[in-house]
């Protein structure tokens, strides 16, 4: 038995669900099938998710939602009028999304959270009417009744064990399954969605728990790239690769498929296949626990993401300060700043952050707090940092891969901030200038794979 996730590109329109349906009626062992909110369907189209995100800020900010709301509609219209579906099912979602905007907003993070659930959820119910104005046996589950379990808040939104034996049920049940990706509930009934990307979390889970054969990503690539396709000219496709190499390159900014989605599979050694929904007959990229032969490429793909930022910190004889490091990482918890490298000399240390956890106010609290605290000789934070990534199982068999890397980041005229081995060894990241992040891209893609 398979599970088949579709991404918001497979499902952003009538034409693009028709081809979902024909993927899954193709193989009997697609049984269960899980689905995004509508996406993009031209490159400056707006995904439903955000369009719900614009609707959920006027609600809380008490603007005229009634634009908004027939926006998000609209959509849905769109697409049942193409599949001449029953206009019933119309009716059904603006209910709906009328009734999650009424809802209470005393926590206007778990009102988001309901309000962007709404794009998947209704889309798998018109979905799975879909499949049943066809004569096919289908239906649409929804999270809260097939145990897909996360955890209360504060804490960051993970799935709990304990809804997989629910979950499993999902395999004995007759005909097939459209559940909607990116959410689930709290043992108290609380809707909370992962986080944005969220649904191939949702497809892994239920792969897992329902033990499946294989967990299908439908995306609108015929493979994952050994580097960003919009960026580097037809890069190499990737036939195999192990979970780690996968998990590293998604974390660096492989959007293409989320880095919380492997562990699940991993840990059930469901092999995942990612697929293009516009040309199902590619054999896609396999993401296995180890490759059959092994690669004869030491780098398997090359990530590379901006939004970075450093804090510097200078102190003669830090090295020989006890607790230096566990106190600046103190004062960054305290802001509820998580940090991503700590590359260190003796008299110096840097926290590689990422900026979208910068505020003005935090950002000065965090610099007079190691003035005052950790009376530095020095304390700054530099912006506009992008690191560059590169992954692959061979790397830590493979002499002279690092002054190869630096050779061709120097070629492309970019200087150095930072160099870090990941401890995995699967990984060697190198912090640049965001302005240089394309040229460097392009320079070490052609340095390893040309
Ligand atoms: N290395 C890569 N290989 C393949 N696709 C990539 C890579 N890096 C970024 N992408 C982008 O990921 C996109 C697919 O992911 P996404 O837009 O989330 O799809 P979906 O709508 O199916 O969830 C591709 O269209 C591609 O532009
Ligand atoms: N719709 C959600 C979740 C998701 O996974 O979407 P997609 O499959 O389009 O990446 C988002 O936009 O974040």
């Amino acid at each position: 038995m398979k599970v088949c996730k579709f991404g918001g590109t497979s499902v952003a329109s009538a034409t693009q669900i028709k081809k979902v349906v024909d993927i899954v009626l193709s193989d009997k062992e697609r049984k269960i099938v899980v689905v995004s909110a509508p996406g993009k369907r031209s490159s400056d189209d707006t995904k439903v998710t955000d369009l719900l995100i614009e609707l959920a800020n006027r609600a809380l900010n008490n603007e005229d939602t009634t634009e908004a709301c027939a926006n998000v509609i609209a959509r849905y219209e769109e697409i049942a009028q193409e599949l001449n579906i029953d206009p019933k099912i119309i009716e059904t979602i603006r209910q709906d999304i009328e009734q999650r905007v009424q809802s209470s907003k005393e926590d206007e993070v778990l009102f988001m959270d309901s309000m962007k659930a709404a794009g998947e959820d209704n889309n798998a119910k018109l979905i799975a009417a879909y499949f049943q104005s066809l004569g096919v046996e289908a239906r649409y589950v929804s999270p809260k009744e097939g145990g897909l379990l996360v955890n209360e808040r504060p804490a960051r939104v993970q799935a709990l064990p304990e809804g997989d034996e629910q979950l499993a049920k999902l395999k004995d049940e007759k005909g097939i399954i459209v559940f909607p990706g990116f959410f689930g509930f709290t043992k108290n009934g609380t809707l909370r969605t992962f986080n944005r990307g969220g649904s191939d979390i949702t497809g892994s889970l239920l792969a897992a728990a329902t033990d499946a054969t294989l967990y299908e990503n439908f995306t609108d690539v015929d493979s994952v790239f050994a580097a960003n396709p919009m960026v580097v000219d037809e890069p190499e496709a990737i036939k195999e690769m192990t979970y780690r190499e996968m998990r590293e390159l998604a974390y660096a900014g492989f959007s293409v498929f989320h880095d919380e989605a492997l562990m699940p599979a991993f840990r059930k050694s469901v092999p995942v296949c990612i697929k293009n929904t516009n040309n199902p007959e590619a054999p896609g990229t396999m993401i296995v626990s180890e490759r059959k032969k092994p690669s004869n490429r030491p780098v398997v793909g090359i990530a590379a993401d901006d939004g970075f930022a450093t804090l510097y910190v200078d102190k003669y004889l830090m090295n020989q300060e006890l607790g230096f490091g566990r106190k600046l990482l103190e004062i960054l918890e305290d802001e509820g700043i998580s940090f991503e490298h700590t590359p260190s000399g003796i008299d110096n240390m840097s926290v590689i952050l990422r900026t979208e956890y910068l505020t003005p106010e935090n950002e000065k609290r965090v610099i007079e707090r190691v003035q005052e605290e950790l009376q530095p000789d020095h304390v700054h934070l530099e912006k506009d940092l992008s690191m560059v990534v590169l992954v692959g199982e061979g790397m830590r068999h493979t002499l002279g891969l690092a002054s190869r890397a630096a050779g061709a980041i120097s070629r492309s005229g970019a200087s150095i901030q930072m160099i870090n081995q990941g401890s995995s060894e699967v990984s060697l990241v190198f912090g640049i200038l965001t302005a240089d992040e394309t040229r460097v891209l392009k320079s070490l893609y052609d340095e390893f794979f040309k």
